[in-house]
């Protein structure tokens, strides 16, 4: 069994496929597909930022791990793996966001060329 949580987590999921929905919470949102799991990480982001704007910090840490439970089972259902993602976090490693930010050409970042500033 894998040290880490995550890792363990994401073995549960996977093995969630093809369960029956009726007795894993995991199995039935495969089972609805693709659609509703995006929304349910939509969900629970907004319920993080609604902990995040709140008075106490304490409250984020559940809606984190609903959120990210919640990632473990998108990554599964695409077919990709929590490594993929550790290797494009591993991949950036170093590199400064303004940097990457400033490197970005007008059209990369969502500006029509004519926005562009002088
Ligand atoms: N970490 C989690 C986890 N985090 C959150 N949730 C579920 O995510 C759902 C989200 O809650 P909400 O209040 O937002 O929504 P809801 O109204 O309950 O659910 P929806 O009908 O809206 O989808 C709840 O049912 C939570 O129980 C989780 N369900 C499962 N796991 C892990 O997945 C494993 C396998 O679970 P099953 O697939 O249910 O066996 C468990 O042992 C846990 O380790």
């Amino acid at each position: 069994m894998a040290d880490d949580i995550l890792d363990r987590l994401a073995a549960t999921i996977a093995a969630r496929k093809g369960a029956d929905a009726g007795s894993s919470y995991t199995a039935s949102l495969f089972a609805r597909g693709r659609a509703r799991i995006a929304q349910k990480i939509g969900e629970e982001a907004t319920e993080t930022v609604i902990a995040a704007m709140g008075n106490d910090p304490a409250t984020i840490v559940p809606e984190a791990a609903d959120l990210i439970y919640h990632l473990l089972v998108l990554l599964a259902d695409a077919g990709l793996t929590l490594d993929q993602v550790r290797a494009e976090l591993a991949r950036r490693e170093g590199t400064s966001g303004h940097d990457e930010k400033a490197a970005r050409t007008p059209a990369a970042n969502g500006l029509p060329l004519s926005f562009r500033p002088e």
